[in-house]
Formats: structure tokens, C-alpha cells, sequence
């Protein structure tokens, strides 16, 4: 039964039973067209293969049934789904059409043969395009675009000058095909197309009906796709092809694309806009050859002839001396069947369309999914504060002082209006600021003669003439030229046209507030209202991640809109055996509300528990605190009341402190040196609690102290609970409703805190720890159905502190015997 699922979704090992069930989900899915499905998986159950298997299985299938007579006649008759337009073969009787149809498909399905044939017979080698890219390092380079660099001292002035004001319409648009090229361009592109016209295109373009795209967070989750895609082979969708290959493609930012050499050093958010300038002056030949077709089929067909990273695709590009962010782009239309790209290229309708991503029917993934919603609203949101105001006020007007004689008579009126601005900016917090407090954009020009300036041209003066970027590094080099030791600032002018831009195209579904700290914010309140069009557009969106857990954020924010009849959601077990996990509540005495947290009985408590549990609990134990002020509290009190010192038992004590990178490393290092382990205290929500592997040893144990409920006078959490109130109340709840969808709010946004702190022990099938959760709080089964299902699942019987130690030190000695044996 086992070995036939295996086939069925052609997965490369025998699947782990809940990869098996995992599986069956995502392909039903697919085949009963539903929209979502969501899907959490822990970590070290394979949840990369587990997405691949049975969608590219599917898409394999489904081209099959495409390539069918029947569907394909269709499309060859131009009878495509939502077309309503007459043709002039509408007149034509049925046999005709068919007859057409059935020679379209033969010449097309053979012509893919050849293709595929064609791919086989190259020696179009990742080997091959590394040997041409060295080999390209000895070619003449295009003439050195100027690039604004902020640590070259010897800038010319000249370049931080406004770019002269063109109208934006005639600035190549990223998807322009025709540009002039300078003579010396002209030249040596000749050289390169006279080979690649020569020859003919031999991809015969069979459209893939449908599309995969991945999506991730980090750039090595996207390469770890692209590894774990080479490892299973897919049957052909077409009978008489022995074998076909994936066509992939990553889509990837210029800073990892860029093969300009001028422009791929710029500092990270300068590289698009050298890169445009580059482009404008004619100055990057490998752009001028992305828009030749020739050059684009070969780079294609180095692409389509394995599965490349992001990497070979710089290396193919290289090779090929044509640019792989926008040669990539165009495979987007020729035959590619998956593609993996960026959160930020996927989430933004705005970069959708700049890159040419049509979403239409396709398969969405996006995998580290409990991110989802933070991107969304991060993505849609801008802020800035008092003192960056003040830092570019006085940045704009040492920049107008330096650049008096130079600036045209229309810059300098646009910089005296954007100083008016930032002053006008200035005097609305000063006067009206309260943590919380919302405002309209209006608000802030009331009384002041903001109508004069006219901010929309304002902002399109900034984005034209790229003043914030040549302001910031202006004030950059001078700080760079008084102060070597190169301390990169703030680029504030772009915070401030970030800021502007919202302010003249402010979202609905937004809201203006003040937060902390003299902020004034835009915050995006409802993430479905953007996330609406990938679901609408797409044939289905999956969301997958390791703690999906509440999943009920996902319905309520990200959702909202769709048919609870059209969401298929899963938990996965874990991969572990049953015995390698426990999970205890501690309650008793303990609950760590903000009001009680610091009573002395209770820290007492705590340090007693933990010192207890030291001395049973082998090698590594993490400890998980609510905010580091409680865990400065915490160690503070054990330090001056408990004797403790460096040590709790045999172990030593590391702690996790803002802003300091080796805590990690230095917990491991005594974790591993096997002197009798090591107590780490790290904070939830701090950089220990997210995307770190605490496997085998390192984690033995994971201690919750509390529920890290959200600060409730955060001024956010003030407005999202205050807009979910009214929501609840103008779809006809009352006050009591309203009150619960809050309370739902919190827990849902603790809830995800400790699963994600929690889940960073047990990371693969042999793995065993057990889990703490210190406050009685946990006792709830609301709570409880909050926790990942494998954590619940595993859920020990409610007993006493001393049955829990006695339980623990049993089953610790079980677990080494085992190990040992
Ligand atoms: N059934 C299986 N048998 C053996 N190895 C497998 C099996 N399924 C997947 N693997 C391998 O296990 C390794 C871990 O896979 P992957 O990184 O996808 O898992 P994951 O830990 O669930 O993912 P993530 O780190 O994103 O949470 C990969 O090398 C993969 O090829
Ligand atoms: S077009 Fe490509 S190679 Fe040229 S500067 Fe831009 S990203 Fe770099």
C-alpha cells in the first residue's frame, strides 16, 4: 500500500507515514479545486518533498489531460475559457476544427520532442557555463556606469546631484524591449548575436497551462527547494516522451542577479536605482543583450537543461553575458512550469506586475506561512519619527548649502518645499502626539499651507530626480570623509518619500496612528484586502510552515473572504516515535501576568524549578522568558536572593541579551564541550526564538515561563484591537463579541510566539526533548488547542511538581539507555 503511494506521488524515499497523509491533502486539493489548504508540518518531517511530490505530480498529470485531444482542440480553435469573442473559425464546421486541432497538437508534440531531445543532446552544463563565465572574465567590459558609492572618499560632488527631471513615461520601463544602444555596445553585441540567431528557436512553446510558483522568506529556503526539486523523477505528461525535464526557473532580486560589476557593489538599496541608471545611459550590456531574443533562447536553454539555484543562474548569466534578472523574467512566459521566487516579488500586486507575474491558475506555495500576514502588513505599512524628521530637515538643508550654486532654480524650490514639508511633519507630532492615537492624513495639513505645496508632485519630484538617495549619500560620504570608521546611518530622506508616498495614497484598509517614541505610523489593517488578488487569480494558495498554529489567524485576517467549504487545513504529527516527546504543564502557584510576574515568591519558585530540573535534564536546556526586562528581573533577583552564581547545578548559565549576535555559539560551544551542558535563557520573540536549530543535545528540554501576551498599550495592538472591535459590531455583534474577537486576537498572536519558541527542539525523526510550559494559565484548553497539534497530541496527564520531576528524571534515563543500547 506504502510502495504505491510512493508511486503516486513519485516521492524519492519510502514517504514517512504523515508525509503520506500530507500529501493526500495537498493533491486533493488540487484535484477538487479548492482554494486553500493550510497545512503546518514540523520540522524534520521532509515538508519540502512533501509540497513537491504531489504538486508537480499533479501539474504533470493535468498537462497530460491538457495535451488530450479534447482540451487541447480548444485552445488550438481558439475557444480558450472566458472568451467570448466571435472568430472567423466559429463559421467553420466541427470537422474542420478538429482536423486543425489534431495537426496542431501533432506538430506541437513533436516538435517538444525535439526540444527535449534537442536539451539532451547539449552540453548545456552548469560545468560548462562556470568554464564560459571565467572565460567571459578576460571580455571587454561595458564602459563603468557611475555609481554613487557611500564609502569611496573621492566621489565626484557631481554625482550627488539631482538626476535631471525626464518624464517618468519615457524612462525605460523594466519590461521595454527596444533601447538604443551606444556604437561601442551596438559593436560587441553584434559579435555575440551573429552565433545565437543562427540559431533556430527549438522550444516549440507548448504552453504549460499551468504554473507553480514557491514562495519563501529566506533566500537558502528557496535554495533548499531547488535541492530537494532534483531529487524526484516525474513521469512525462506526454507518451511518447521517455523523459521531460522541469522547466524552473528562481526569480530573484538584482543584488543577487546583478552581473554589472559597477552596479552589484552598490550598497543593497542603491543597486535598483544604479541599475536604472546603468540601463538609461545605455552603460550594461548584458541588459542590452536580455532583450534580444537569441540571447534569451540560449540562456533559456542553459536554464530548462537541469535545476539551478539562484547562484547558477548568475553563473549562466555570466556565461551567456546577459543579464539573469531580467533574462529570467522572460522565461516566466516560455514554457516554465516552476518557479520560485521572494515573499516581497509574490505579496505586492505592484512588483507582480513590474516583473510580468501573472498568477492566472496557477499553483500557489507559500512555505515559512506563519509569516505570511507580518509581510503583508509590513510590506503595506511605513512610519517615521520625530528625530528622523529632525535628522532630514537638517540633512536637506546642509545638502541645499553645499549644492546652492549647482541646484537649478526648480530643484531648489522642490527642496524648500520638502523642508516645509518635514517642518509641517515636525510641528503635527509636537502638537498632537499620544501613544495610540489615530489620525487622518487631513489632520495633518489642517491650518498650514500644505495645499501650496502640493505633496503628490512632491513626492513625484523625489521619485523622479531620486533626491532621497542622493541627499542620503551625500550626508553619508561627508560622515564617511569626518569619520573613518565607515558607520553606515540611517537612510532617512528614504523613510520620508516612503512616507510621503503613503500619505498621498493612503490605503482604505489602513490606518494613520502615533505609536511609541513620537512615531507617527500607516499600518495596513486588513492583510486579506492584499492578499485577496493571489487568491482570486490563482488556481489554488497553499500555505505551509513548520507552527501554523492558531490557524484560525489565517481564516479570520489573511482569509476572511473565502468559503470556509473551500479551506482544507491539516496538522501534521511529527515524525518522532510517540515516546520522544512529553509536554507538561506546570501550573501550581505560577502565572506570569504583567501584574504578578515580579512577585517574590513566584521568581523564588522559578529559580527552585529550574535549579530542579537542571539536575535531571542532560546537556542543553532552554529556557524561553516573555521580555528580556523580565529575564534582567529575573536574574537579577537570583543573583542577590538564591546564591546563584555562573552555574545552575553542573550547568552553565548564558543568557540572551539585546543586540549581542554570539549568544548562540557560545551556548553550543558549552553545550557540546560535555562538562555537563549548559542552561540557555533566551526571550521569546528575541533572535534565539526564530528559524535556530536546537537538535538532539542543545535542547533536551524547552521551559515557557508564561504567556507572552502582546503589550496592550502598544499603540498598534491598540488600533488593530479597536478596528476588530468595530468590524465585529458593524457585521452585527455586540459588545460582547467584539470583546472575544480581542481576547481571540491576543491569544492568537501569544499562541504563535510560543509555538514558534517552542518548536525549536525535536528537528528530525531520532530526536527526543521534553517540553515545560511554567504558568497555570496553560491549563485551559483554549489555550491548549493553540499549541501545535504534535505538541498537544503529546500532552501529559495533569500531576503534581513532584510527579513531573519524577516522570522527567524516568524517562531522561529511558531515553540515554535507549541511545546507548
Ligand atoms: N521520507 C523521507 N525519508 C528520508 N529522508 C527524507 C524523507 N523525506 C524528506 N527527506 C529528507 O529530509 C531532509 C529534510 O527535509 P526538509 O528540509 O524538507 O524538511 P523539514 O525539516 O520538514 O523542512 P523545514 O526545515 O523547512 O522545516 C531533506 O534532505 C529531505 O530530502
Ligand atoms: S540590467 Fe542586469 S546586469 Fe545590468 S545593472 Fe541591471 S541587474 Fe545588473
Amino acid at each position: 500500500m506504502a510502495s504505491n503511494k510512493r508511486e503516486k506521488y513519485n516521492h524519492p524515499y519510502q514517504p514517512y507515514h504523515i508525509q503520506l497523509e500530507l500529501m493526500d491533502q495537498i493533491y486533493r486539493i488540487l484535484e477538487e479545486d479548492k482554494k486553500i489548504g493550510i497545512f503546518e508540518s514540523p520540522t524534520g518531517t521532509g515538508k519540502t518533498l512533501s509540497l513537491i511530490c504531489p504538486t508537480v505530480t499533479w501539474l504533470r498529470r493535468n498537462k497530460a489531460r491538457f495535451v488530450d485531444k479534447q482540451d487541447f482542440s480548444k485552445s488550438a480553435s481558439g475557444e480558450d475559457e472566458g472568451s467570448d469573442q466571435q472568430t472567423e473559425s466559429d463559421d467553420e464546421p466541427p470537422w474542420v476544427k478538429e482536423t486543425f486541432a489534431e495537426s496542431v497538437l501533432k506538430q506541437k508534440l513533436s516538435a517538444l520532442e525535439e526540444y527535449e531531445e534537442y536539451l539532451n543532446s547539449q552540453a548545456l552544463t552548469l560545468d560548462v557555463a562556470t568554464a564560459l563565465s571565467d572565460q567571459g572574465k578576460n571580455q571587454p567590459r561595458p564602459k563603468k556606469a557611475r555609481v554613487v558609492a557611500h564609502t569611496s572618499v573621492d566621489c565626484e560632488d557631481s554625482a550627488f546631484l539631482p538626476d535631471e527631471e525626464t518624464d517618468p513615461l519615457r524612462r525605460p520601463p523594466d519590461n521595454d524591449r527596444k533601447i538604443t544602444l551606444s556604437n561601442e555596445v551596438q559593436t560587441m553585441l553584434g559579435r555575440f548575436n551573429e552565433a545565437n540567431n543562427a540559431v533556430e528557436d527549438k522550444n516549440p512553446g507548448l504552453p504549460s497551462p499551468i504554473k507553480i510558483f514557491f514562495a519563501s522568506r529566506t533566500h537558502s529556503q528557496l535554495s533548499q527547494f531547488a535541492a530537494q526539486l532534483k531529487l524526484p523523477t516525474f513521469p512525462s505528461s506526454i507518451n511518447s516522451l521517455a523523459y521531460e525535464r522541469i522547466k524552473f526557473t528562481p526569480l530573484a532580486s538584482r543584488k543577487q542577479l546583478c552581473i554589472n560589476s559597477s552596479v552589484a557593489n552598490a550598497p543593497s538599496r542603491e543597486i535598483n536605482d544604479s541599475c536604472m541608471d546603468a540601463i538609461n545611459k545605455k552603460e550594461c550590456l548584458p541588459y542590452a543583450r536580455a532583450r534580444d531574443p537569441g540571447n534569451i533562447r540560449t540562456f533559456r536553454d542553459y536554464t530548462y537543461h537541469d535545476i539551478h539555484d539562484v547562484e547558477d543562474l548568475a553563473t549562466i548569466g555570466r556565461a551567456t553575458n546577459t543579464c539573469p534578472y531580467y533574462a529570467s523574467r522572460e522565461l516566466l512566459s516560455d514554457g516554465v512550469e516552476i518557479v520560485t521566487l521572494p515573499y516581497q516579488h509574490l505579496l505586492m500586486s505592484s512588483t507582480r506586475d513590474a516583473l510580468g507575474i501573472n498568477l492566472k491558475d496557477s499553483i500557489v506555495i507559500i512555505d515559512e506561512a506563519h509569516n505570511v500576514i507580518d509581510t503583508i502588513n509590513m510590506l503595506n505599512s511605513s512610519e517615521i519619527s520625530l528625530n528622523d524628521l529632525q535628522n532630514a530637515k537638517e540633512g536637506i538643508a546642509v545638502y541645499s548649502r553645499a549644492f546652492s550654486r549647482r541646484l537649478s532654480p526648480r530643484n531648489r524650490v522642490n527642496l524648500k518645499r520638502l523642508s516645509t514639508l518635514v517642518d509641517i511633519l515636525i510641528q503635527f507630532i509636537q502638537k498632537c502626539y499620544k501613544n495610540g492615537r489615530e489620525f487622518e492624513s487631513l489632520d495633518i495639513f489642517e491650518g498650514t499651507n500644505a495645499d501650496v505645496l502640493n505633496i503628490h508632485n512632491l513626492e513625484q519630484y523625489m521619485k523622479r530626480t531620486k533626491i532621497a538617495y542622493k541627499i542620503d549619500s551625500y550626508i553619508e560620504h561627508r560622515k564617511n570623509e569626518k569619520d573613518r570608521s565607515n558607520v553606515v546611518s540611517q537612510p532617512i530622506l528614504f523613510q520620508v518619500a516612503s512616507f510621503l508616498k503613503t500619505l498621498t495614497n493612503p490605503s482604505k484598509e489602513g490606518k494613520f496612528f502615533f505609536d511609541k517614541d513620537f512615531t507617527m505610523k500607516y499600518m495596513l489593517l486588513e492583510p486579506g484586502h492584499s492578499f485577496k488578488e493571489v487568491v482570486e487569480e490563482s488556481k489554488c494558495v497553499i500555505l505551509a510552515g513548520g507552527t501554523m498554529e492558531p490557524i484560525s489567524d489565517f481564516t479570520s485576517s489573511l482569509i476572511p473572504f473565502v468559503d470556509k467549504s473551500q479551506v482544507i487545513s491539516f496538522s501534521c504529527n511529527h515524525v518522532i516515535p510517540e515516546d520522544n516527546l512529553n509536554t507538561f504543564i506546570v501550573g501550581g502557584n505560577f502565572e506570569f501576568t504583567f501584574d504578578r510576574r515580579e512577585e517574590i515568591i513566584m521568581l523564588s519558585q522559578l529559580h527552585d524549578f529550574i535549579l530542579k530540573l537542571s539536575t535531571i535534564v542532560p546537556a542543553g536546556m532552554v529556557v524561553f522568558m516573555p521580555s528580556y526586562k523580565f529575564l534582567d528581573t529575573a536574574l537579577r533577583f537570583w543573583r542577590e536572593n538564591r546564591a546563584m552564581k555562573d552555574k545552575m547545578d553542573k550547568k552553565k548559565i548564558i543568557y540572551e541579551e539585546p543586540g549581542v549576535s554570539d549568544t548562540f555559539d557560545r551556548y553550543e560551544e558549552e553545550v557540546r564541550a560535555a562538562k555537563g551542558g549548559a542552561v540557555l535563557f533566551a526571550v521569546v520573540g528575541g533572535r534565539l526564538s526564530e528559524g535556530i536549530n536546537f537538535q538532539d543535545e542543545l535542547a533536551r528540554a524547552v521551559v515557557m515561563v508564561g504567556l507572552p501576551f502582546p503589550n496592550v498599550f502598544s499603540g498598534e495592538l491598540i488600533i488593530r484591537r479597536k478596528h476588530l472591535e468595530q468590524k465585529v459590531i458593524e457585521n452585527g455583534g455586540d459588545t460582547k463579541a467584539a470583546r472575544v474577537a480581542s481576547r481571540e486576537l491576543y491569544e492568537n498572536i501569544c499562541m504563535k510566539a510560543v509555538n514558534q519558541s517552542i518548536g525549536r527542539a525535536i528537528r528530525h525523526a531520532g530526536d527526543y526533548a521534553n517540553i515545560y510550559l511554567v504558568d497555570k494559565r496553560y491549563e485551559s484548553s483554549g489555550i491548549q488547542q493553540k499549541l501545535s497539534n504534535w505538541v498537544y497530541q503529546r500532552l501529559y496527564k495533569p500531576c503534581s511538581l513532584d510527579e513531573v520531576y519524577h516522570t522527567s528524571e524516568s524517562w531522561f534515563s529511558k531515553m540515554q539507555m535507549q541511545r546507548k543500547s
